[in-house]
């Protein structure tokens, strides 16, 4: 018996990397009764014979998992953003930040295309702060002037991290930067075969500087659907802090009287636009549980 991690799961087969080497497995029969899905990221016992070949016996607990793309354990996300080129829309970053929190993954953020921004670069330098008191990892970054490759090497390191942002922002700009090899394989399916993009592929880990990177990037469906109202605060850290001082239990930080939330607003402790989003954000998790 051994014990080691899924990188890669195609028809069946889940490829086991453990010690260096790589198993060739299937799962065990009472897994399809039990409803047990091995998934890549999952860290699992498995018995293998003299040909790399095995079965694997158990899925260990998960940290965490997600389903699109079907992925365990993942420590990190790099949600990358562009400050033009798509323009810089503060809404989706922030809407890429509250699905990561709910997945209970750390988000980092990174900035890129800052050479075609050079004249905003000060409104991005507060950006950066911004996010940087709320307590997250924000990178700026533009292909002509920063190094990638030592600043990935810093973030990859030991970690399972998967990339997230909407096209054209420079997510595989960025891996290319230290393997061209192994570049995320974005759009790659062609739509001559009529189906989703990310519906066909396999999902592979790839290793990268000691951690490993998803292949696919994460979070590609924007919507709350599994988000109730009431636990978005929670996924706003400057908010989720400061909700135990609010007068009254249940709080939801919208129109109630002597709210924490609110006063910190006020005081420019919690910025307006980060406030703004929230409330944005609870209005549409609470229509569209109108809508049921
Ligand atoms: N000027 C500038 N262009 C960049 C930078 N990073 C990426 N680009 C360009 O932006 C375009 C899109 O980059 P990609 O890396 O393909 O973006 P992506 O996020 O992988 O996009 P999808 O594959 O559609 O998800 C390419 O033409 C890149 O050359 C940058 O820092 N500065
Ligand atoms: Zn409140």
């Amino acid at each position: 018996m051994a014990k080691g991690r899924i990188i890669k799961a195609i028809s069946g087969f889940y490829y086991v990397q453990a010690d260096g080497d790589m198993y060739q497995c299937k799962g065990r029969g009472v897994f399809r009764k039990k409803k047990i899905t091995p998934l890549v990221g999952d860290v699992v016992t498995f018995d293998f014979s003299g040909d790399n070949e095995g079965y694997i016996l158990e899925v260990h607990e998960r940290d965490n998992e997600l389903i699109r793309p079907p992925i365990a354990n993942i420590d990190q996300a790099i949600i990358v953003t562009s400050a033009m080129k798509p323009a810089f829309n503060a809404t989706l970053l922030d809407r890429f930040l509250v699905l990561v929190e709910s997945n209970l993954i750390k988000p980092v953020i990174f900035f890129t295309k800052l050479d075609v921004a050079e004249q905003e670069r000060d409104r991005f330098e507060k950006y950066q702060k911004d996010y940087q008191k709320i307590g997250y990892d924000v990178e700026l970054l533009s292909v002509k002037h920063s190094d990638h490759t030592s600043i990935l090497k810093r973030y990859l390191k030991d970690k399972i991290t998967v990339i997230a942002g909407q096209s054209g922002v420079g997510k595989t700009t960025l891996l290319n930067a230290i393997d061209p090899s192994l570049a995320l394989k974005t759009g790659e399916i062609s739509d001559s075969l009529g189906r989703g993009r990310h519906t066909t592929r396999h999902v592979e880990l790839l290793p990268m500087f000691g951690g490993l990177v998803a292949d696919t990037p994460g979070f590609s469906s924007l919507e709350f659907q599994d988000l109730g109202a009431s636990e978005l605060a929670d996924y706003f850290p400057e908010i989720r802090e400061r909700k135990a001082n609010c007068k009254f239990r249940g709080c939801m930080h919208m129109k109630e009287p002597k709210c924490a939330v609110k006063q910190a607003v006020e005081d420019g402790e919690i910025t307006d636009y980060r406030y703004d989003h929230y409330v944005r954000f609870y209005e549409e998790i609470k229509s569209r549980k109108a809508r049921y």
